[in-house]
């Protein structure tokens, strides 16, 4: 991801690539960039958004791996300097995120629903950061609906065949050479079911999604959580 950032930044009319950092390079030529992008790994991305409050450097941030106590560890560091905009977003492919604002969408109206997302075999994390938050939606969207717990529990599932539960919404991992990232996410009720997928077919997919987030983070300080708001979703 980190390449293709470099190539979609050189392409863009109006931004310039000052510096392009890897693990264990020194910091000092990316202090002349008004905005850092980070697509590194959820043990690296909390030290590095800590460099780029401390130096007043806004933010755009695809990896993934937050969790609640991240983000308020974030917002704890950006109280001593509003002024810095860091934006984090699970997935920034236009695609991904409309799938994800049709399932919020659909949600009050199923009681069953399922995640199953599917991505290449070098992915460091599971579930991915994109099945977490689209879980996190559906469940605020059953909450607000009053829908209640998905009535499908199994009662015999000795190897968890069932997946992992995210925000009590069964979610499905699978890790398969020759695919790069999609997601199906799956409604059903009495006689019928609704599956909205995506599929990411190459990295360049999320760039548009990045650049727009590049050039529109300084307008937004604190915490911006998702690109649905610069898409006139939210
Ligand atoms: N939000 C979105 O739309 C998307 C998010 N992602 C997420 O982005 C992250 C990166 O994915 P991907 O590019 O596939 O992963 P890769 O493993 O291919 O690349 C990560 C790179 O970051 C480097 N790195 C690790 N630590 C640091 C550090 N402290 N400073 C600078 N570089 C560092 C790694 O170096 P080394 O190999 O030497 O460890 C590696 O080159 C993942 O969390 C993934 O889930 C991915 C695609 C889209
Ligand atoms: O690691 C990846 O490849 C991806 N990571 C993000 C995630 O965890 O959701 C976004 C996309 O799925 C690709």
């Amino acid at each position: 991801m980190g390449a293709e950032v470099c190539r979609a930044v050189q392409k863009a009319s109006g931004l310039e690539l000052v510096a392009a950092v890897d693990v264990g390079d020194p910091h000092e030529e990316a202090e002349k960039a008004d905005v850092i992008v980070d697509f590194t790994h959820p043990d690296a991305v909390m030290g590095n958004l800590k460099w780029c409050i401390d130096h007043g450097k806004h933010a755009v941030v695809g990896t993934t791996g937050f969790t609640d106590e991240r983000l308020d560890q974030l917002r704890g560091w950006l109280s001593e300097k509003p002024e810095v905009g860091i934006l984090i977003a699970s997935n920034f492919s236009i695609g991904a995120v409309l799938m994800m604002h049709f399932a919020k969408q659909a949600a009050r109206y199923y009681p069953s629903v399922e995640i199953i997302e599917l991505h290449h075999t070098q992915k460091a994390d599971a579930p991915s950061g994109t099945a977490d938050t689209t879980a996190g939606m559906i469940a605020e969207a059953r909450e607000k609906a009053a829908l209640g717990e998905v009535p499908d529990a199994t009662t015999i599932d000795p190897d968890g065949a069932r997946g992992a539960v995210v925000d009590g919404i069964h979610v499905h991992s699978v890790r398969l050479q020759g695919l790069i990232a999609h997601q199906e996410v799956l409604f059903g009720q009495d006689g019928e079911t609704l599956t909205i997928r995506h599929d990411s077919m190459n990295r360049a997919s999320y760039m548009p999604g990045v650049i727009m987030g590049v050039e529109n983070v300084a307008e937004h300080p604190g915490l911006t959580l998702g690109i649905e708001a610069l898409l006139g979703l939210a």
